[in-house]
């Protein structure tokens, strides 16, 4: 057979069949739930009076309405507490394996899910959620889906679906100090756009990947949807495989060492033709800052918001939305501007390297007067992970929050909301209006580290100049 992409070979071994419609029905791997996502899709099932098909490959988590403080039960906002009785009521009725707080494994669904082993090369995963691009970290195609698809993949473990494009994105050699997967990230959705990726699956390929760790690759493929892409992978290798072993839920003994050469196969081959190939250089990509209100709007560190008419002639109507709702003047520095709120967490970046990173910034230094910072691990086990190391004593000792894991001020759909039009510097993805909590609330993306150095020089700061 000639050369083909991972994606290819993953959607061929996953196609249940081919539609009159042109799409293919896929079989779905893995599918991961949370509370926001899939109360109706139960309810959907229950009306039709069906059962979940395969129990066994559905796992559940709680994250986007967990308070990160005060965990009590009931929680104080009713409708919260409401998402988390239906998604107890249902796993329990269904026989499905729930992680709850406080079990040792609930987190983030993009958290939990790699840390225990469960996203695998090869696999087809789903979620109705987004950023489940994320698992494409490990040379899995791992779709975000909406309700009714949820409700679909309950009922019957497939998805009908339009196959993708894939491009390929290259990002070739070193990455300097204090330049992390998130500004490279940052830099590709600036590059190719937020729309650039519809229609595509991205692959990312090159040395910059190959030299990153899996949390490093979690990160960028888990932003892929920012820049329009339905999946981002990267294929598997060593690194997934030292990930991977002795993990909960992967193959243990003789299965191992089948699983990894069956990994081994369902890389893309070296000669396999893309229908778009890309390449950026490492050595250009700075710490990466948004300014604006989509996650396109990036600038390195170094420079000024840009001008309208240094842009695209597309990209100028939201950019002159952008200045208005910022209260940013065009050409003016990003660096030294005044932060309110720092947040590190979220599924993009609130893994143990991802504290770690920040930790170092941060040790020894205080929060600057009038910021608040907060901490938020991404899953219980990343918790307990950077307690054993001592991060949490790094951080509290510098006057950062120390919180308990999920999604946080990423979305704010639980009490950790911006007020007003404070100014968020977030290791979060996305900085639509509105979306840490508050109608008026500004967010600008960046590293963890990057929101390290905010939150103790109190401004938008250049890491680089804060730690040799
Ligand atoms: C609540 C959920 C449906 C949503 C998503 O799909 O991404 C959320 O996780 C987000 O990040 O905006
Ligand atoms: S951390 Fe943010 S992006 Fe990730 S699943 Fe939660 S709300 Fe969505």
């Amino acid at each position: 057979m000639s050369a083909r992409t991972l994606f290819d070979k993953v959607w061929d071994l996953h196609t249940i069949s081919v539609l009159p419609s042109g799409q293919t029905q896929l079989f779905i791997g893995l599918h991961l739930i949370h509370e926001v996502t899939s109360p109706q899709a139960f309810a959907m099932l229950k009306e039709r009076g069906l059962r979940v098909m395969y129990p066994e490959r559905t796992v559940a988590t709680v994250d986007h309405i967990v308070p990160t403080e005060d965990q009590q039960r009931p929680f104080q906002d009713s409708l919260a507490e409401e998402m988390m009785q239906a998604l107890e009521t249902n796993t329990k009725a269904h026989n499905i394996r729930f992680h709850p707080i406080g079990s040792g494994n609930q987190g983030i669904v993009h958290v939990i899910a790699p840390e225990q082993g469960l996203t695998q090369p090869g696999m087809t995963i789903a979620c109705g959620d987004s950023h489940t691009s994320t698992h494409g970290a490990f040379g899995a195609i791992a779709f975000g889906i909406g309700t009714s698809q949820v409700r679909d993949v309950l009922a019957a473990q497939s998805l009908s679906l339009n196959k993708l494009k894939v491009r390929k994105i290259e990002v070739n050699g070193d990455l300097a100090p204090g330049v992390y997967a998130k500004d490279v990230i940052l830099h590709i959705i600036r590059k190719l756009g937020v729309k650039g990726g519809v229609g595509y699956a991205y692959e990312y390929a090159g040395s910059t990947f190959t030299a990153m760790d899996m949390e490093e690759r979690m990160t960028v493929c888990n932003m892929s949807i920012e820049g329009g892409a339905r999946c981002g992978y990267i294929n598997p290798d060593e690194v997934t495989f030292a990930y991977l072993k002795g993990r909960e839920f992967a193959p243990q003994g003789e299965d191992w060492d089948k699983a990894v050469q069956w990994w081994r196969s369902i890389a893309s081959d070296p000669d396999a033709v893309y229908d778009d190939v890309v390449s950026f250089r490492a050595e250009d990509i700075e710490p990466t800052v948004t300014w604006g209100i989509t996650p396109g709007q990036g600038i390195g560190i170094s420079e000024p918001v840009p001008t309208l008419d240094s842009l695209d002639p597309d990209d100028q109507a939201i950019a002159s939305e952008a200045y208005k709702y910022m209260q940013f003047q065009p050409g003016q520095p990003l660096k030294g501007t005044k932060v309110d709120v720092c947040f590190i967490g979220s599924c993009t970046n609130g893994r143990l390297s991802d504290l770690e990173e920040a930790a170092k910034v941060a040790k020894g230094h205080q929060v600057a007067a009038g910021v608040k910072a907060f901490v938020v691990p991404g899953s219980e086990q990343v918790k307990q992970q950077a307690e054993a190391a001592g991060l949490d004593q790094i951080f509290q000792a510098a006057g950062f929050e120390w919180r308990e894991a999920g999604c946080s001020m990423c979305l704010a759909m639980n009490p950790d909301k911006l007020q007003g039009d404070q100014l968020s510097a977030s290791s979060s993805n996305r900085n639509f209006k509105g979306r840490q909590g508050s109608a008026s609330g500004r967010t600008l993306l960046m590293s963890p580290a990057m929101v390290a150095a905010a939150a103790i020089t109190g401004q938008v700061a250049d890491v680089r100049e804060l730690v040799s």
